[in-house]
């Protein structure tokens, strides 16, 4: 994918008197794009409502489209799929565009890994550094091929094996993106696939596929081990699906509202997956008040309403244990212990330094750009908090086609005496297309 607009779109964010007002934010990005994927596997027609519309979940639509899926959107957003079938999917005709999104390219090589066909994977410059040996070596177990540039990077041409071959699998890695991509590959595999999961990570995949009907079980031992297990050779039934809001969209709109005094804000319809509520268990233990209403149960997912009150937070060590459910969460759960009272260490979060920039690195230099004293660790960051005081500011802050850290150095800004300046916007359009107006709604900015 690339940006409409190719220069880079600097902003500044400055100090916000109080925040207020109630908001939604726009579908989760992970049920988005396995709505598609699942959809576009289903003889008949799906029907997809709060699908997010940003580049990442666009880039698996044009993806599904150009191997046979039929994908449309309707005048009221709703999103209409007639799949192929399970084992369905045509030979791309030119390379698929993959853009600045890890979890279409790692979930699609796994959903290709058992087709008779030959696809060729590209990306942006952030998704072209990112290490895809973590999919290919169990794929290539299952029988499916790649050729790549050095270090199982983009741009990488795969051929998927039919029937391939069926795996059981112990996640070397916390990922779901791994742990994703082995199911899917398994949908088309005779046998049974099984994934050992010994840290629990987001699990969307599971739910969703036992919602179009896959024959789909999970176990879980005394010590949280995950045992899942798929029987191949599956026929998925299409389905009416309500994707809730992100919450690590939600993420940036409460803290945000924590930290700006005298803010309260209402966010509306976030998904609360125990697998994605990390931060909120964080930022709760840190002072924050954060209060759920209207829990309900949404497309086979819990969710509910945040009101977010401004709080006086606290410097934390988190449980590394911690990290999966709010992976995405920590660049802005840093900004949050900028500003925190006293010194805060996380560690465990080697992941961090794999997502679409070095997010440990990244993050540090803009906190240290911003006036934060901060440490960096192999495998995480010590912050020491301003106390509630005005951060200084400053930038232009590196984002490094990060949407994520683009985001939370925004947040920054709004408590800062100098205002923070980013050097692109841009790659906020990937998960989060409607930030800024959010953020002008929420009186975040002029
Ligand atoms: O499965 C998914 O939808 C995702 C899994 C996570 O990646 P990893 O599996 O690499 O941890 C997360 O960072 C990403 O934004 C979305
Ligand atoms: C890591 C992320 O996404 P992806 O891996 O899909 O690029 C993210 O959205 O923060």
């Amino acid at each position: 994918m690339t940006h409409i607009d190719d220069q880079p779109t600097p902003m500044t964010f400055t100090a916000a008197p109080s925040l207020a007002g109630s908001v939604t934010v726009p579908g989760d990005k992970s049920i988005s794009h396995r709505s598609l994927m699942l959809s576009a596997l289903a003889i008949g027609h799906s029907r997809v409502e709060g699908l997010l519309e940003g580049e990442d979940v666009l880039a698996t639509a044009a993806a599904m489209r150009a191997m046979g899926a039929q994908i449309e959107r309707d005048a009221e957003g709703v999103w209409h799929i007639h799949g192929v079938g399970v084992g369905g999917l045509l030979q791309p005709e030119t390379a698929l565009d993959m853009g600045n999104s890890g979890t279409s390219t790692r979930l699609l090589m796994g959903l290709l890994a058992s087709h008779d066909l030959t696809a060729t994977f590209v990306g942006d410059a952030s998704l072209s550094k990112r290490p895809m040996a973590r999919v290919t070596q169990p794929l290539s177990r299952m029988g499916a091929s790649f050729t790549s540039s050095p270090g199982d990077r983009l741009p990488l041409t795969m051929k998927g094996a039919c029937p391939a071959v069926p795996l059981d699998y112990r996640l070397p890695v916390a990922s779901a993106q791994v742990k994703s991509a082995i199911l899917l590959a398994g949908l088309n595999t005779p046998g049974i696939t099984r994934v050992v999961e010994p840290i629990p990570t987001r699990d969307h995949s599971e739910r969703m596929l036992k919602g179009f009907g896959a024959d789909l079980s999970v176990e879980i031992e005394a010590d949280g081990t995950r045992i899942i297990t798929l029987v191949g050779e599956a026929e998925l039934q299409p389905q009416n699906i309500v994707v809730p809001g992100d919450p690590s969209s939600a993420a940036f709109p409460m803290v945000a509202a924590l930290l700006v005094p005298g803010s309260q804000v209402t966010i509306a319809n976030v998904g609360l997956n125990a697998t994605r509520a990390g931060l909120i268990d964080l930022l709760r233990e840190m002072g924050g008040s954060i209060e759920v209403i209207n829990a309900r149960e949404v497309g086979g997912e819990p969710v509910g309403d945040l009101i977010v009150t401004a709080s006086i937070l606290k410097g934390v060590e988190p449980d590394p244990a911690r990290a999966p459910s709010m992976i995405d969460e920590y660049p802005v759960a840093f900004v949050a212990a900028a500003f925190a009272r006293g010194r805060s260490i996380f560690r465990g979060l080697d992941e961090l330094r794999v997502k679409e920039s070095d997010r440990i690195a990244t993050m540090a230099q803009g906190l240290r750009a911003i006036g934060v004293s901060v440490e960096e660790l192999e495998d995480g960051i010590v912050i020491e908090g301003s106390g509630g005081a005005p951060l200084t500011g400053g930038g232009p802050i590196a984002t490094r086609l990060d949407h994520r850290i683009a985001m939370s150095f925004a947040v920054a800004g709004l408590v800062s005496k100098n205002g923070v300046t980013i050097d692109d916007m841009r790659p906020v359009a990937t998960s989060f297309p409607t930030f800024l107006p959010l953020l002008q709604q929420l009186g975040g900015m002029a």
